[in-house]
């Protein structure tokens, strides 16, 4: 009985010391009960999901990232890097409870902060309420990825790990000038979009943000700097996006950046040969009718083994029934000579270029433009959607 006493009191003093640590006075219960939430996503369901943390009365989704960066130090060094003017308007993804924003509009001219927790949102209007901030600070209360940005000149953000890559994509490859995005990210995340040529970190991702901005290292945090502690350590970065880019059809260079890292240290020989990749390759690039290869398709991929390594049999051929056209010939026929052919037109353009066994991994920015070119120019297409106008990101960086 002692002991359940001497527990349950050393819980409500951590609980006191984290609510002031997240921002919400002691003496003040934003959640007065427990049910009687207004946010539909904290519900009993979700309160009973163990992932999900309660301090004090506030539960903290791990869904949403809600981890709350408690380190004053760690603060103020993100909002002396994120290198603020007092004329700047500053875009905050995820505020939650404000410890970064009541920093940031000590410092900008205005905060955009996007929030999709409702229950954060009331938190933070009232501590920028407190400190007389509330005619600088602009709250969406909305999905960050669902939403037009409106104009701002820096983004600075504690933003939740599971958004990072397509936020990212938003910000670099949106039709928003902005000077520089200071992020706090998973470690890991961090690491890639970091990682250059030959580093076992880089990737897709590092390859396509490259494309349009540079990427600087600002410090680590800590994991025990926040409440609840993430599984994982973080790192701030910042994003420059590049004064020039260079002239490229961003849909197709993202259909490009997907065909090479699809494997990233296999050889562009290896990769390219392979029967389903001269397949889509063909589809796209038009050089035989769409409908007849999504009819014959699947036939097709069992049938012929470009790379040696597939399962083509004589039974497997003999068992097929197939059309024959008027002089004879099957279609089976004509698509296994249109894409030997085109196998052997792509094998060409990675050889002429000096290609064929080099790894994606290891090949800069300018490289793999420059193959790209190449295909282009040999009439070899990677992107199966119409041209957009810019604003369209990848659907995964
Ligand atoms: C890692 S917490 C950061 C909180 C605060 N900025 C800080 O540094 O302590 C991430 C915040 O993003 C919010 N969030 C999660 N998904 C979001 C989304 N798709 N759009 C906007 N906000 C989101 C969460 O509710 C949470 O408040």
């Amino acid at each position: 009985m002692l002991q359940r006493a001497k527990c349950m009191s050393s819980s409500i003093c951590l609980n006191l010391k984290h609510l002031r640590l997240i921002g919400i006075p002691s003496t003040r219960h934003y959640f007065r009960k427990r049910g009687d939430d207004d946010d539909d996503d904290c519900n009993k369901k979700r309160r009973r999901n163990a992932k999900d943390e309660h301090v004090g009365h506030l539960c903290l989704h791990k869904s949403r990232g809600q981890h709350i960066l408690t380190n004053s130090r760690v603060l103020d060094s993100i909002v002396r890097k994120a290198g603020i003017r007092p004329s700047d308007t500053i875009l905050e993804i995820g505020p939650g409870t404000g410890n970064l924003t009541l920093k940031l509009l000590e410092v900008a001219h205005r905060v955009v902060a996007v929030e999709i927790d409702k229950r954060m949102v009331d938190v933070l209007c009232n501590r920028v309420a407190q400190c007389g901030f509330q005619d600088r600070l602009t709250v969406i209360c909305k999905d960050a990825l669902k939403i037009e940005f409106p104009p701002f000149d820096l983004v600075v953000a504690n933003i939740p790990y599971g958004i990072s890559s397509p936020l990212i994509a938003k910000f670099v490859f949106g039709s928003h000038s902005f000077r520089s995005a200071t992020l706090l990210l998973q470690k890991e995340f961090a690491r890639r979009l970091l990682a250059k040529p030959g580093h076992s970190a880089f990737n897709r991702l590092a390859v396509n943000v490259s494309l349009v901005a540079n990427v600087e290292f600002i410090m680590d945090v800590s994991k025990k700097d926040f409440i609840p502690s993430p599984k994982v350590d973080s790192s701030v970065v910042k994003i420059l996006p590049k004064d020039t880019v260079p002239e490229v059809d961003m849909d197709e260079w993202w259909a490009f950046t997907r065909t090479c890292f699809s494997k990233k240290n296999k050889t562009l020989g290896a990769t390219f040969k392979q029967k389903k990749k001269v397949i889509e390759l063909l589809k796209r690039s038009q050089l035989i009718d769409t409908i007849a290869i999504a009819q014959s398709g699947d036939a097709v991929v069992t049938k012929y083994d470009f790379d040696g390594n597939g399962s083509c049999n004589e039974e497997e051929e003999e068992e097929e029934e197939v059309e024959t056209d008027e002089v004879g010939c099957s279609s089976s026929c004509y698509l296994e000579t249109e894409m030997g052919l085109f196998r052997d037109k792509i094998v060409g353009v990675l050889k002429a270029g000096g290609f064929e066994g080099k790894r994606p991994s290891k090949l800069s920015n300018e490289e793999l433009l420059d193959l790209l070119s190449l295909f282009n120019q040999a009439g070899i297409h990677f992107n199966d959607r119409p041209i957009q106008g810019g604003v369209e990101t990848p659907s995964e960086t």
